[in-house]
């Protein structure tokens, strides 16, 4: 999977049109120039929305109304197809090959995993993130989970509505018992489903994880269920109905739901010490884009291809050394999108065949050093910025 240019409209400050190098891309230049803006605009093209922000509008340029992104990509050498995000005040169109789709038709197209400041909650933050993560990489093989997902989460507000209002003493313990009955039921098939899954996800993360790309320490993963402890976990489905069960008096008094896969968490070690905890903040990047690498392999042994590595600010807390290691590693295998404000740093990794340079000044991107051109050049035999 190949994107082979990009075309962007008023969104944010950027505009112009991109013919993109197959192997690795480099957008370098000063602070707040538009560089995360146009791995935003990528991401964008690939999932409908943005990683920064969940309101479109403003993502749209300042004082305009409209903004879209468009995109060529190359699924193998005979197929190809345009996508177009068009997004107008709150509203968003979606277009393939010119033709307008629904959301559920368009998304997939254009596989894309994105390592952002905001990404990092998955290594430092609390364990939604980390559960979004995996959610993400199952729903990348199996389209159908995003119902199971909307199913649960529907039951589960359903449930925590009861709790509430038995809570605020609106409702009575003894009809609450009763009418719970069918949401628990739901709730032990659904949340089977999700543990089954995210246990198959992690367990192929497992198969491919590059523990010490590293080097010095090791990185492991481990799905943790939060019923671990509680009873046999192969069958899983029993165990959470009769925890489900023995839970609903403590899930009365607490007025929320306390049992099932949304409290479960995946636990991430370096050498054997919680990375949260004690790890560093390189270290805590690094773990991160080893869990990135190991779902876009997941998705490679899936489907056969790869989706594309969209990387914010490369050099902030990673040292030479790990960005060489990574630079080494992906070479060959993704379309990789990097931005940098030290574009040298990053250069000496790479020889030029396989790597191509953007200068971003005020959104655009201007033709920059003359290796850089040359390199995009060879691929794509284009280069040009529309201004
Ligand atoms: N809706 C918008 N319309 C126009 N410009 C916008 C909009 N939203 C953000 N910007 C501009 O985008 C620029 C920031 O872009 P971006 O975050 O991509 O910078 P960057 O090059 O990645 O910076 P840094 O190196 O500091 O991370 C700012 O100049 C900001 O004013």
């Amino acid at each position: 999977m190949l994107l082979e240019s990009l075309e962007v409209h008023q969104f944010r400050n950027l505009s112009g049109k991109v013919f993109w190098h197959s192997n690795l891309n480099i957008i370098y230049g000063d602070n707040g120039q538009g560089k995360t803006n146009w791995l935003e605009a990528i991401y964008l093209l690939a999932t409908s929305k943005s990683f920064r922000t969940s309101r479109p509008q403003e993502t749209i340029r300042f004082g305009a109304n409209l903004a879209f992104v468009r995109g060529r990509v190359r699924q193998s050498e005979a197929v190809s197809r345009d996508l177009q995000v068009t997004l107008q005040g709150n509203s968003k169109l979606l277009f393939v090959n010119g033709k307008k789709e629904q959301t559920s038709a368009y998304l997939g197209q254009l596989q894309v995993i994105a390592f952002t400041a905001d990404e990092l909650e998955v290594v430092r933050g609390a364990p939604e993130a980390r559960r979004r993560f995996l959610d993400r990489g199952v729903l990348a093989l199996h389209h159908a989970y995003i119902q199971t997902l909307a199913d649960y989460n529907q039951v589960l507000r359903q449930k925590n509505r009861l709790l509430q209002e038995v809570a605020e003493g609106r409702l009575a313990v003894e009809r609450a018992r009763e009418l719970l009955l069918p949401w628990n039921e739901q709730l032990a098939e659904l949340g089977t489903e999700i543990h089954c899954a995210r246990i198959d996800y992690v367990k192929r993360l497992n198969a491919v994880f590059e523990k010490k790309l590293f080097g010095r320490e090791e990185v492991t993963i481990r799905y943790l269920s939060s019923l671990e402890g509680k009873g046999d976990l192969s069958d899983y489905r029993l165990l959470l109905t009769e925890r489900l069960n023995l839970r609903l008096p403590a899930e009365i008094a607490a007025g929320c739901a306390l049992v099932g896969p949304h409290r479960d968490d995946l636990e991430i070690l370096f050498d054997g010490r919680d990375i949260r905890a004690y790890g560093s903040a390189g270290q805590q990047r690094s773990a991160l884009i080893l869990l990135d690498l190991a779902a876009l392999s997941v998705y490679h042994s899936w489907c056969g291809e790869y989706p594309l590595f969209l990387i914010d600010d490369i050099d902030a807390e990673l040292d030479r050394k790990r960005i060489g290691h990574l630079l080494e590693y992906l070479e060959g295998r993704t379309q990789t999108f990097i931005t940098t404000s030290k574009a040298d740093l990053i250069r000496g990794y790479s020889s030029d065949q396989q790597v191509a340079l953007y200068e971003v000044k005020e959104g655009l991107i201007v033709p920059s050093s003359s290796e850089g051109v040359r390199a995009a050049s060879q691929m794509e035999g284009v280069f040009r910025s529309l201004s």
